[in-house]
């Protein structure tokens, strides 16, 4: 009996380190997101935890600290799923934009409600009710299964399509959820029990 649900952003990336909503838009990691990545692995290695299969987004930054991740628990081989449905929250005409810039053309308040807000969309982009529109289906019909067939499943995602996952997992409101931050190549441990609801939560810091 596993029924173990692994939830990891990608490390920092070229875009986070320079400040710019990315969005769907695929930079790499820098050399700091590739240490998180690494430690993500050896976080997973020191729980005892060995995977079953793992699921990452159709974007660089998630596949490669899937990669260096798996490589440092020794499991480089492990069978991954990519899918569309996992990519980071499209940010629209934000994409690409200073966030600072942005908080001085359009307020403080205007950008944390486009960025942690649950239905309010940054203009030509996703909520994170949209974002869960396309999130919570796939954890339904391909993750959760694995899961429930005594797995222990790893998910290398993106801080708002984990948001949405975490937001499912944890039963939190769209209120809740504003304040809710997935810090990068921290691993979140779930247990599930038989019905599929949260028997235990452990985030895997420092
Ligand atoms: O897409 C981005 O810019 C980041 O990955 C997440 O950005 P956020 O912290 O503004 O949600």
């Amino acid at each position: 009996m596993s029924r173990t649900l692994v939830l990891v952003r990608h490390g920092q990336s070229d875009w986070n380190l320079k400040n710019l909503f990315t969005g769907w838009k695929d930079p790499d990691l820098t050399e700091k997101g590739v240490e998180e990545a690494m430690d993500a692995g050896r976080r997973l290695k020191a729980a005892g935890l060995t995977f079953d299969i793992a699921f990452t987004s159709e974007l660089s930054r998630a596949q490669r600290t899937l990669t260096l991740a798996l490589d440092e628990l020794g499991q480089p081989d492990l069978e991954t799923i990519r899918h569309v449905a996992l990519n980071e929250r499209d940010y629209g005409d934000l994409s690409g934009l200073n966030k600072d810039d942005a908080r001085a053309k359009w307020g403080e308040e205007q950008v944390h409600i486009w960025r942690r807000s649950y239905d309010v969309p940054p203009p030509g982009g996703e909520s994170l009710k949209d974002t869960g529109a396309r999130v919570w289906p796939y954890y339904i019909h391909d993750i959760l299964p694995k899961v429930m067939n005594d797995g222990t499943v790893l998910v290398a995602a993106h801080g708002n399509s984990l948001r949405a996952m975490v937001m499912a997992l944890d039963g939190l409101t769209g209120e809740e959820i504003v304040g809710q931050e997935i810090a990068t190549g921290v691993p979140i441990v779930y247990r599930l029990n038989a019905d599929t609801s949260v028997a235990e939560k452990t985030v895997l810091e420092g």
